[in-house]
């Protein structure tokens, strides 16, 4: 069916522990997406630039090995050799020229708090183990996001991650073709949404 909401977002999952994110700004927000980059991915490679990097920044990275600190203003070779940008400086003028950039270089970029800025938003996240939901309000509330992350926290067992487990195994043991797997996962699976303890 033809989208008809006015929603154009596509999520993904980025396998973020492969690619290279810089990060441009020290201040809180910039802190604030440093600690979604590293709370999602521990192991991502980051590079932070900065004209002053805060203390609560660099008491943050001295866990994480694979973040680079600059403070030093900005550079245009800054782009060169990254995957993913992010912005969190107090410069307007900046922001604008670091997004100008990144167009030119099919560089995908967010600017914290600046939706018509970004190619993509950073969204709301609810872990338990390998079970991962992003939220997204389309840019309408963050608000809203972060309590719906809240409510599915509380919803949902932490046990989920052992039924993930199982699941898991049971797909690899199961014989026969694809489809064959496919119905015997799915009848393995029919009771779960009648009950939350199923889960
Ligand atoms: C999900 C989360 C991820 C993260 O930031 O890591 C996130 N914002 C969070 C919180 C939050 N941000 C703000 C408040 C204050 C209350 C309020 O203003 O509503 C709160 C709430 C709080 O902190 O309690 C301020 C704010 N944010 C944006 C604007 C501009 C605008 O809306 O026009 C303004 C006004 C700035 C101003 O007034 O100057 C814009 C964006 N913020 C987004 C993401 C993207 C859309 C996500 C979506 O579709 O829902 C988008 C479009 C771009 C982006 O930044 O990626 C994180 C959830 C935290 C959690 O899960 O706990
Ligand atoms: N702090 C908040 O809660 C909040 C909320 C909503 C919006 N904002 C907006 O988000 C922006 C960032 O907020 P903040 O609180 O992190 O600001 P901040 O002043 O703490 O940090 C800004 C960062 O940008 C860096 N910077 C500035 N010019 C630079 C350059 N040329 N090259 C490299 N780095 C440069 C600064 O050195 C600093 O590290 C501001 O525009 C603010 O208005 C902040």
């Amino acid at each position: 069916m033809k989208e008809v909401t006015g929603n154009p977002l596509f999520p993904v999952f980025l396998q973020l522990n492969k690619l290279h994110v810089l990060l441009v700004g020290g201040g809180n927000v910039g802190l604030e997406k440093l600690t979604a980059l590293l709370g999602n991915s521990p192991e991502a490679t980051v590079t932070l630039v900065a004209r002053e990097i805060s203390t609560d920044v660099r008491s943050y990275v001295a866990d994480y090995p694979a973040v680079r600190l600059r403070e030093r203003a900005f550079e245009e070779a800054d782009l060169d050799g990254v995957d993913l940008v992010v912005v969190a400086s107090n410069n307007p003028q900046l922001n604008a020229h670091i997004r100008n950039e990144c167009r030119k270089r099919h560089l995908l970029i967010n600017v914290a708090d600046k939706p018509d800025l970004c190619d993509f938003y950073l969204g709301s996240v609810v872990k338990k183990g390998n079970l991962k939901l992003g939220i997204s309000t389309n840019g309408k509330s963050p608000t809203i996001a972060k309590r719906i992350k809240e409510l599915l926290n509380d919803a949902l067992p932490d046990e989920i991650d052992e039924t993930l487990t199982y699941m898991s195994q049971l797909r690899d043991l199961l014989k026969g073709d694809f489809n064959d797997k496919v119905k015997a996962l799915n009848a393995h699976t029919a009771s779960l949404l009648a009950s939350k303890e199923g889960i």
